[in-house]
């Protein structure tokens, strides 16, 4: 048993989940913006002098969060999120490395709606850090419900975590438009080729998007209402505008703000990624029917 001491930081619904389940093994504290009645709850700095840190806040916070609060003092860092940061393009692992050695972060990815977590279901993750020591000691952390792997392909599981929230969002527009089964498994699969595309460009490892990270999460989150990304692409289908969506939702969909990252990467980088873009201009209020039509044509 580790006697390391370790906190979630977000107590929003993914970091309450893995609070649960980091809980079960040995005493893991929690903090948030706004206090909570959860149990082991504490305050920020008291989390941050802990060793082990997984941070669930979303990715667009992440900069100004850690420039706000953090302090490196050897801590060990998980990062629970799942998207690029809008105004920059800058993936999460570039943000955190101005604050946090290489060695001493590993990414969370694989298919894990915090919804199902917090009741104990069985899930398979992948911790994702180019030191395998870091892993191991992150491994110890994890109940016997949640099965964890090993990679070092960081940038492959961030792109592809990323990625699958705009793909979500296109698969529920699909949905929400009616336009049939095959049409939705023609989606999934070329949205995979496209984020492997993308993922490719900047040097990820093309295997960990046919693994848990890629089609794993792709799979859960485009083909379920359980999905906060696939929700805001049925609205969308339904001509409902974006904040009114959003304010329904009341919780993060990072597939929005991601989609403007994707969109501006893949202009610089020139990378084709066309049901990217056509979600950005779908967000950005063109008819997801005129989407369609350009989807199949080119
Ligand atoms: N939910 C899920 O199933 C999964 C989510 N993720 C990822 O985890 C991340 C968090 O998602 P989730 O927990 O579901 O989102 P929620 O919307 O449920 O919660 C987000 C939390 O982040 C905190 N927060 C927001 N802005 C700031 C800020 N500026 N500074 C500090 N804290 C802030 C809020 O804390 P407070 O309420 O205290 O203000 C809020 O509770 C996202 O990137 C998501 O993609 C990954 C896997 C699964
Ligand atoms: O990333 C998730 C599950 O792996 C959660 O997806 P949503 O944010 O779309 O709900």
């Amino acid at each position: 048993m580790n006697q390391k001491s370790i906190a979630v930081i977000g107590a929003g619904k993914w970091g309450q989940a893995l609070h649960f389940a980091l809980n079960q093994r040995q005493k893991c504290f929690i903090t948030s913006r706004t206090k909570r009645d959860i149990e082991n709850f504490v305050d920020l700095k008291t989390a941050l002098d802990c060793d082990y840190l997984v941070i669930a806040i979303p990715a667009q916070e992440i900069r100004s969060w850690l420039k706000e609060n953090f302090v490196f003092k050897g801590q060990k860092i998980l990062v629970a999120s799942k998207g690029i940061e809008a105004t920059t393009g800058e993936f999460l692992n570039e943000i955190y490395a101005s604050f946090v050695p290489d060695e001493n972060i590993g990414f969370i990815s694989g298919p894990s709606f915090a919804a199902e977590v917090i009741k104990g279901l069985p899930c398979a993750l992948v911790i994702n850090t180019i030191s395998k020591k870091l892993y191991v000691e992150f491994e110890m952390f994890f109940p016997d419900f949640i099965k964890t792997y090993y990679s070092d392909d960081v940038i492959g599981a961030e792109i592809a975590g990323a990625y699958k929230n705009v793909l979500a969002i296109a698969s529920g527009i699909c949905e929400g438009l009616n336009l049939g089964k095959n049409a939705q498994a023609s989606l999934i699969a070329r949205g995979l080729v496209e984020m492997q595309r993308f993922g490719k460009h900047f040097g990820a490892d093309e295997s960990s998007f046919i693994g848990l990270s890629g089609a794993g999460d792709l799979f859960l989150t485009a083909n379920s209402t359980m999905s906060r990304n696939y929700r805001v692409g049925l609205g969308l289908a339904q001509n409902k505008k974006l904040d009114e969506i959003l304010i329904e939702l009341g919780e993060v969909a990072e597939g929005v703000k991601t989609s403007i990252a994707i969109k501006d990467l893949s202009k610089e980088h020139n990378i084709y990624t066309p049901i990217a873009n056509e979600v950005y201009q779908i967000i950005n209020g063109k008819n997801p029917k005129d989407s369609l039509r350009d989807l199949l044509k080119n």
